[in-house]
């Protein structure tokens, strides 16, 4: 019986695993921080996998040729729409999918080749948490984290110091002997991690976790996820569809579409730089591109009295640059700020701005477009803008 005093991992489940392989999607160059994280050995590893469901005549394809590697102590968000896949990929995590192709191989154990007993010892190591709680109302706070390790047999003075240290964690102590029906939702997920903690598993895979949330527990909840990420060094994989819980949260992202990977990388880099138009209009939620009102005055080319219109994009050292300064004082161009925004994530400063340059300017403006190009993330002519009447 596994000891659960832990703050720690548990020991590994099986034998050594294979060195890390390039990454299939790799759209961005890796941060500093990125290529420490690279250095840790994959935890969970995903290769080629593919799963199809038959209905009535129909295949549908829910995962095509995913490889991914989550490293050890990281927190990775995959994101898609509905129907993406993002639900099958979690599920052939813990063996409750078998894809038809590929391996999914959690700490060196082929997930796919484990019988029932071996399947439940895994899922003893994988802590899962849902988005409707799937708490049971007949049992208390305690009653719920304290069930897995009732049926792992252990004993009953064992438990019951392993649950209240668990509630103690999620911030709870106070509600050994609530039902669920007295809990706040937030509540109830906290509940729910604390459950997911009980077999001190070195994985927590988390199923849209917060999207029953108001934003104000959501982000409780998500610090929660957080600290346990940092104290327990738990690796954390969730599954979402909104961009604020991977920019909070998350180290590495993978956007999936159609069951595949259009787009992976570091949060902070795939949001300065996003490549597919499914992540682009994902991150509309937290970082508003152009506005519809503007884009409706957009013609490809240029018109009479029109204003070229640019989508600049900035990171890291470069949000700090006057670089719109730079560009009247040196070219005489006073570009117009239409629309824009930031974020800070992982301390980086990440945003975008819709600028409009004058309708006719001195120089080409293929040279203005390389001056910014130079000193930004990335710069797209997007069209050209009509005046308003
Ligand atoms: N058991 C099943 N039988 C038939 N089709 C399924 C089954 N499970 C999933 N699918 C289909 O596979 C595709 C991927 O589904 P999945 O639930 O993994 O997507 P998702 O990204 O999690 O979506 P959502 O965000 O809506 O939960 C969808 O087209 C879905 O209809």
């Amino acid at each position: 019986m596994p000891s659960l005093s832990r703050p720690v991992p548990v020991a590994r489940l099986h034998g050594p695993v294979e060195a890390a392989p390039a990454p299939q999607a790799a759209v961005v160059t890796p941060t500093p921080a990125a290529a420490e994280n690279d250095a840790r050995l994959p935890l969970i590893r995903l290769r080629a996998l593919n799963k199809s469901f038959q209905t009535g005549t129909r295949e549908v394809v829910a995962l095509k040729d995913v490889s991914i590697d989550v490293r050890e102590g990281e927190i990775l968000g995959i994101i898609g729409r509905s129907g993406a896949g993002k639900s099958t990929l979690l599920r052939c995590i813990n063996g409750l999918e078998r894809p038809q192709g590929g391996e999914v191989l959690v700490d060196g154990t082929n997930v796919s080749r484990l019988n029932d007993a071996g399947l439940a010892a895994l899922r003893q190591r994988i802590g899962m948490i849902f988005q409707h709680f799937n708490l049971l109302s007949s049992r208390t706070a305690f009653g719920n984290v304290a069930l897995p390790l009732e049926l792992a047999g252990h004993g009953r003075a064992e438990i019951e110091a392993r649950v209240s240290e668990l509630l103690e964690l999620v911030g709870l102590a106070d509600k050994h002997d609530s039902y669920p029906a007295r809990l706040s939702g937030g509540q109830k997920q906290r509940v729910g991690i604390a459950r997911a903690l009980a077999t001190a598993p070195r994985i927590l895979l988390c199923d849209e976790a917060t999207s029953a949330l108001d934003p104000e527990t959501t982000r409780q909840i998500l610090a929660l996820l957080g600290d346990i990420n940092r104290k327990l060094g738990l690796t954390i994989v969730l599954i979402t569809h909104e961009m604020a819980v991977v920019r909070d949260l998350c180290d590495r992202m993978v956007v999936l579409d159609q069951g595949r990977i259009v787009e992976q990388g570091p949060v902070a880099e795939v949001f300065a730089r996003p490549q597919s138009e499914v992540t682009r209009s994902l991150l509309q939620d937290v970082l508003p591109d152009l506005p519809a009102a503007l884009a409706k005055r957009l013609s490809p080319v240029a018109q009479p009295g029109s204003q070229p219109l640019l989508r600049v994009r900035f990171s890291g050292a470069a949000a700090g640059e006057p670089v719109i300064a730079e560009l009247a004082r040196r070219f005489d161009v006073p570009a117009s700020i239409l629309h824009g925004a930031i974020e800070i994530i992982k301390d980086m400063p990440v945003g975008v701005l819709i600028l409009a340059l004058p309708a006719t300017t001195a120089q080409p403006l293929a040279t203005l477009i390389d001056y910014l190009r130079e000193r930004t993330t990335s710069v797209e002519l997007i069209g050209h803008v009509l005046p308003a009447h």
